[in-house]
């Protein structure tokens, strides 16, 4: 059987680079796969670990002559790589990427691709706290959403080349518009990190004896919260960077609810916490029956 792609470069080969390294080659999804990486450390591991047939650090060599170029670098970067391999994109060419935030990512490649190279911007809603190339493994995508956010006007049968191969890595694909994903992922992804990392870094404030009973005693819930804020901190600072208005609209809510249930247990108002938890508890049913589905 024929491989969809010829030939894959992958920009960027940490966590979701890797992982989707690995998935390619396990499903057979192009005929050879490339990687480039600012760091020659996790370009040369991603070759050692037989992942990718080549791994460099410049962009553009690796993105000459794909057919597909797929951007899974920090958000940071995506304007620098972009324009690095701009003129290094063979006519006909699609340009896609991983990233967390999609109109951000729209404005920062969409300037450098020439005329006849196709943009179709993805988000696979899968991954970990980890990152780097040995921190993947292709078992990470099956059964999980993954969202593609086309501009109007985008070819429909390239649009459905990107599903596919999404598709082929095991994932239930779903497209919506740039501003709807950046708000929806606002309030079920980075408003949760931003929680962590807030909860985490006051607990590491606490003065010295406090702080080594929390270590210490560290109950489940708050160990939770270390995992997620043991995440990759130029991945997540770049988020926050890029999501901004969503994220501070988000924040301001969740700002007048926990001032709300402050008033309510200095008041003694058992009510409202019990109905506020027992709301909670529905939903989180719910999140895991629609896991099971
Ligand atoms: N970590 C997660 O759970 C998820 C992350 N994402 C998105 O995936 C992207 C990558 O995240 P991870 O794989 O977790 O990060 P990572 O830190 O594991 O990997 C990023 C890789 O990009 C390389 N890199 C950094 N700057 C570069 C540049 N200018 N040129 C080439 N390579 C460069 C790094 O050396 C590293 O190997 C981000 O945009 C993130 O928003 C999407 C879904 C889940
Ligand atoms: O590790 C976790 O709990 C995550 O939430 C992983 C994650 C991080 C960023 C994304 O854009 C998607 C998924």
């Amino acid at each position: 059987m024929t491989a969809p792609f010829e030939r894959i470069a992958i920009l960027g080969i940490g966590l979701i680079g890797s992982s989707l390294a690995r998935a390619i080659k396990a499903e057979g999804l192009a005929r050879s796969v490339v990687c480039a990486d600012a760091n020659p450390e996790h370009a040369r591991r991603a070759e050692s670990l037989g992942i990718v047939d080549a791994g460099v650090t410049d962009p553009a060599e690796a993105a000459a002559g794909a057919d597909l170029v797929m951007l899974c670098t920090p958000l940071g970067a995506y304007a620098a790589v972009a324009e690095a391999i701009g003129p290094a994109l063979k006519p006909g060419a699609i340009v896609s990427d991983v990233g967390s935030v999609k109109q951000a990512a729209i404005d920062a490649i969409a300037p450098h691709l020439p005329a006849g190279v196709h943009l179709v911007p993805g988000h696979p809603v899968a991954g970990t706290e980890k990152s780097g190339p040995d921190a993947g493994f292709a078992a990470l995508f099956p059964g999980r959403w993954c969202i593609l956010t086309p501009v109007p006007g985008t070819d429909e049968a390239v649009t459905r080349r990107v599903a596919d191969l999404w598709r082929g890595c095991g994932m239930k694909v779903e497209r919506m518009s740039a501003d709807h994903h950046d708000r929806v992922l606002a309030i079920t992804s980075h408003l949760p990190h931003l929680i962590a990392y807030t909860i985490v870094g006051t607990a590491t404030d606490l003065e010295d004896h406090l702080r080594q009973e929390v270590i210490k005693y560290s109950a489940s819930g708050f160990r939770d919260f270390t995992r997620i804020a043991g995440s990759d901190p130029t991945m997540w600072r770049d988020v926050f960077l890029n999501n901004r208005e969503a994220v501070l609209d988000c924040l301001q809510r969740f700002n007048e609810d926990l001032t709300a249930l402050q008033r309510a247990i200095r008041r003694g108002e058992g009510d409202v916490l019990f109905d506020l938890f027992t709301r909670t508890r529905d939903i989180r049913r719910g999140v895991l029956e629609a896991k099971q589905a």
